[in-house]
């Protein structure tokens, strides 16, 4: 019997999930802010919950779908555009989406907002550039230092503060599975 109970809540738990209007969960920051790993950690709690997931990388997109493009900041604008785009189309199919792109100037996350309307749930992954220096997975902050690398982010490039987050994560104080949990939370309630 108590395991009868536990079936129906747990399928009735997973209807109100599905009920749940989906939302373009857009990760920004610095490189190196924690982006990409949260990102996977949050997909990880969707397909959990039987929820369809896409991850849009900036890093992966520009292998792909916008690697004619650079780091200026047209070609920023672009890409970010692209993205939103993308997210729209396979939100129409039903996904959850997360985006997890640098997104350095507020008129670049209008126009995601703008694209993406009340679907738009915009999460600052708020890690200090001293921080992003020293964790540096993939090396590029000492390429910077070596000049090897121009219009960098944060450094020669400029990312300006969000203004409008919906949430704000400083990853200082959690740790890659606390902040997905705290942003799965946060827009599955709301
Ligand atoms: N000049 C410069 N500035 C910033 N980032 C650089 C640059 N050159 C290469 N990279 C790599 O590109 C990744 C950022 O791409 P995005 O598409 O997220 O950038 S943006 O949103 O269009 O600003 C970024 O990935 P993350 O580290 O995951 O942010 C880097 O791997
Ligand atoms: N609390 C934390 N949150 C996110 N990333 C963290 C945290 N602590 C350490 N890291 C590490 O910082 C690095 C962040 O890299 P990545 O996820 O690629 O960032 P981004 O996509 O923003 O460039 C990873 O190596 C990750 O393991």
């Amino acid at each position: 019997m108590n395991n009868f109970i536990c079936f129906i809540s747990s399928k009735q738990r997973t209807r109100s999930f599905e009920k749940r209007m989906n939302k373009c969960i857009w990760l920004l920051g610095l490189s190196g802010a924690g982006k990409s790993s949260i990102s996977l950690e949050l997909k990880e709690l969707f397909i959990s919950k039987g929820l369809k997931c896409l991850i849009l990388d900036g890093d992966i997109l520009r292998k792909g779908i916008n690697s004619n493009l650079g780091f200026t900041e047209a070609d920023r604008f672009e890409n970010i555009r692209r993205a939103a785009e993308i997210a729209k189309l396979f939100m129409e199919e039903g996904y959850w989406v997360v985006v997890a792109m640098i997104t350095p100037m507020e008129e670049m996350r209008k126009n995601s907002r703008q694209i993406l309307q009340n679907q738009y749930v915009e999460v600052f992954i708020d890690t200090p550039i001293e921080v992003c220096m020293e964790r540096d997975p993939k090396g590029l902050y000492q390429q910077v230092k070596e000049k090897q690398i121009k219009n960098f982010t944060g450094i020669d490039s400029p990312f300006e503060i969000p203004q409008h987050a919906h949430l704000s994560i400083e990853t200082a104080y959690f740790s890659i599975e606390e902040s997905a949990k705290l942003i799965f939370n946060q827009v599955i309630e709301n």
